[in-house]
């Protein structure tokens, strides 16, 4: 356990007996490797021998690299009442960045920025930015209505103590609240006022004396002010002419409030022409970098996708128990919160939560140097993305022109920052240039946070990660299994594409992090290889089994023991970490189907990828869709997604009656037995896929 001013690291109890378990596991599955090879050494080697080992040696590289977010793995916990008071908080900035009304809708996107807006954090010192890069005109509608709105909002929360500051999630939870509702007269005077939208507060002092009175009588008005909000937005947004994305545009910067009591709220919408690159949401962020610079230059920014509202407050503040302790101010480059989702139902069959990401593999590589960045609840250091390493000298300025532009008052800016305005001479300039490349917001790949925290980890910074009981953000996980799909291939075949860069974790980040640091990256550029294995897999035993060629040592073989000892250490690693992480069986059953099912379509991401570098695809960013209630699911593409899941799903229904049958007939089940399990955990594994492609059938039939 270490301890810090501000904040507590408690590393996993049971450390010592994850080691040892890998250990073990890695002593079988070298044997494995061995018993593989040595087999195609000594006998004849056969199509099916081949390609097994192959696809065994693969997951064993994989399982390997794997072992490393089980290394060290750490929680932490933030004590922010000792943090400094109020009025010694370093500035803060939030960058909001949105794109496509129709498929994030303007209302939810004004939640989120009105959550960021009501952020619990001195507002003297906060500043709010909001991304237009669709320049749309229901956008700039919708912040100068948020700004109007915020105005009462702020004080509110304030005045009553509001934990839940999104308006959206805040009114549905009072909905629930029948006591409230049955308040002496509530609903009554809500309907008064929605009726009149008599909302002067202060004409209403008589009320003062009367506490629960004026309470009930403000969360009625603020919420008669919130619908209304709502009501504007969408009247705007009903003319398609204000929804239309603008694509050849000139730059636009409005101040949409700024007074006192309330943070600073900004509208960017950058500036587009056809003809020159925009990089995308990188390019947006890096805008807001230089916008915020001139405007309010705070030292730390918070980046959230317009998606994930602010759930929980005083995140800010747990974020500045890192940035503000002696031990890890200098060199923590952001803090990372959990992407977690408000959207999914209890019971959620595709794992959108993604739990592994971000309980296993974020809080094992946070033991390490830290998590990768997420792209949305990350707060960041300016300095880490403005000036190359945590070491980096002040003389790196003396030249900024080059690197930032012609603009001195931006520069200045930079030099605040830094917290001087002197410069001395070079030392040595080209260090210094090849640092400032990599300034800002990385364009390596599409997903600019992964690639950014990255490069930001082999520059020596570090990061922390914060999972409170409390989500901090909440946002939008994709919903059908098509959305999901999308998102997965736009990740993975990105991820892909990260491995064979020049910033490859292989080469340049061994060189420059801790192995096992650098070992979790190969795993995340890597992940979408698992296709090959799992399609192997889904179809060599199968089709073996069929025709009575065993692929595994016979049952009696103390070499099955090996193959049985390795599935089942896998089976009890992966339970124990659900279970710890408050998981059910259940889950732990489920994400199994997910995970194979999700491995065997990331097909498509090496594909996609191959794709990408040849050159055939133009680069696009396919926006993820948070409008939740639209139920056009495109069928045709759902089934080019499932298309090689049913292939196998189908090759494994035939190899398991053909497979027992066979067996029954030929009396070979020793030699067999290990294929037979194997399809027969297949079959119970894709119990539901069968069960929901039978009642689709039946309903369309
Ligand atoms: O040209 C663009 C494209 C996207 N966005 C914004 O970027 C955010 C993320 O886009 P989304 O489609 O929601 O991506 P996801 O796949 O859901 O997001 C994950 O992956 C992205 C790529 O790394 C990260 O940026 C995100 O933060 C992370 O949540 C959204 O707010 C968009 O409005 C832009 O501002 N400009
Ligand atoms: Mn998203």
């Amino acid at each position: 356990m270490g301890r810090y001013t501000y904040h507590v690291e408690t590393v996993q109890s049971w450390l010592l007996l994850t080691r040892l378990h890998i250990l073990i596991h890695f002593i079988a599955v070298v044997s494995l490797c061995y018993y593989r090879i040595s087999h195609l050494l000594h006998q004849p080697p056969t199509a099916p021998w081949i390609l097994i080992t192959l696809a065994e040696l693969l997951l064993s590289v994989m399982w390997f690299l794997n072992q490393s977010f089980r290394w060290h793995p750490v929680s932490r916990t933030v004590m922010t009442d000792k943090l400094p008071r109020e009025d010694n908080l370093p500035g803060l900035d939030i960058f909001v960045c949105t794109l496509d009304p129709e498929k994030e809708p303007t209302v939810q996107v004004m939640d989120t920025v009105v959550s960021a807006i009501a952020m619990d954090y001195p507002s003297d010192k906060l500043a709010v930015y909001l991304s237009d890069d669709g320049g749309c005109p229901v956008t700039l509608y919708g912040m100068k209505e948020a700004g109007e709105f915020a105005k009462e909002w702020v004080p509110f929360c304030k005045k009553y103590g509001v934990k839940l500051r999104c308006p959206k999630a805040f009114f549905s939870q009072m909905e629930e609240d029948e006591d409230l509702l049955r308040q002496e007269g509530f609903t009554a005077h809500r309907d008064l006022i929605k009726r009149k939208i008599v909302c002067d507060f202060d004409s209403h002092e008589f009320m003062e004396h009367n506490y629960e009175q004026t309470r009930l009588f403000f969360l009625a008005s603020i919420q008669a002010k919130y619908e209304k909000m709502q009501t504007n937005i969408d009247k705007f947004g009903s003319d398609p002419n204000n929804l239309r994305l603008v694509n050849d545009r000139a730059p636009r910067i409005e101040i949409i409030t700024e007074e006192p009591g309330l943070p600073l709220v900004v509208y960017v919408s950058r500036e587009r022409r056809p003809s020159l690159p925009h990089k995308f949401k990188g390019g947006a962020l890096n805008t807001l970098l230089r916008v915020s610079g001139f405007l309010s230059n705070a030292p730390y920014f918070l980046a959230v996708d317009c998606d994930m509202y602010c759930n929980d407050p005083t995140s800010a503040k747990q974020a500045m128990c890192f940035f503000l302790d002696p031990q890890t101010s200098k060199d923590t480059a952001f803090v990372q919160f959990p992407q977690m989702f408000h959207n999914l139902s209890k019971k959620d069959i595709y794992d959108s939560q993604t739990r592994t990401a971000f309980k296993t593999m974020w809080q094992g590589m946070d033991g390490l140097r830290g998590p990768g960045l997420s792209g949305s609840g990350n707060y960041l250091s300016r300095s880490a993305l403005l000036f190359g390493s945590p070491n980096q000298k002040n003389d790196y300025l003396q030249d900024a022109q080059k690197y930032f532009g012609n603009s001195t008052g931006f520069i200045e800016s930079l030099k605040v920052i830094r917290g001087q305005k002197t410069t001395k001479k070079s030392s040595s300039r080209e260090e210094t240039l090849r640092e400032a490349l990599a300034v800002g917001f990385s364009y390596v790949i599409l997903l600019e946070s992964t690639i950014t925290g990255y490069l930001l980890h082999t520059r020596g910074w570090r990061s922390a990660y914060l999972y409170p009981k409390t989500p901090c953000f909440l946002g939008c996980a994709p919903t059908d299994i098509k959305e999901g799909m999308v998102q997965l291939v736009k990740w993975l075949s990105e991820l892909l594409l990260f491995g064979f860069s020049k910033y490859s974790p292989f080469t340049y980040g061994f060189s420059s992090m801790s192995i096992i640091h650098s070992f979790t990256y190969c795993l995340m550029a890597m992940s979408s290889l698992y296709s090959f294995f799992f399609i192997l897999y889904g179809i060599l035993p199968q089709l073996c089994l069929l025709k009575g060629i065993p692929v595994f040592p016979k049952v009696t073989d103390p070499w099955f023991a090996v193959f049985a000892f390795v599935y089942v250490s896998t089976q009890v690693q992966h339970l124990i970490e659900v279970l710890s992480g408050e998981g059910t069986i259940e889950m732990w059953w489920d994400e199994q189907r997910i995970w194979i099912l999700k491995s065997v379509t990331s097909i498509f991401a090496v594909l996609e990828a191959l794709k990408k570098r040849l050159g055939l695809n133009k680069m696009k960013f396919n926006l993820s869709n948070k409008a939740i209630d639209e139920e056009k699911t495109k069928k045709y593409e759902e089934a080019v997604f499932m298309a090689p899941m049913v292939l196998l799903l189908i090759i494994n229904i035939v190899a398991f009656f053909g497979g027992i049958w066979r067996v029954l007939n030929e009396k070979d089940f020793q030699e067999m037995f290990g294929q037979l399990f194997l399809v027969t955990y297949v079959m119970a594994l894709s119990y539901p896929i069968l069960q929901a492609i039978v009642t689709m059938k039946s309903k369309s039939g």
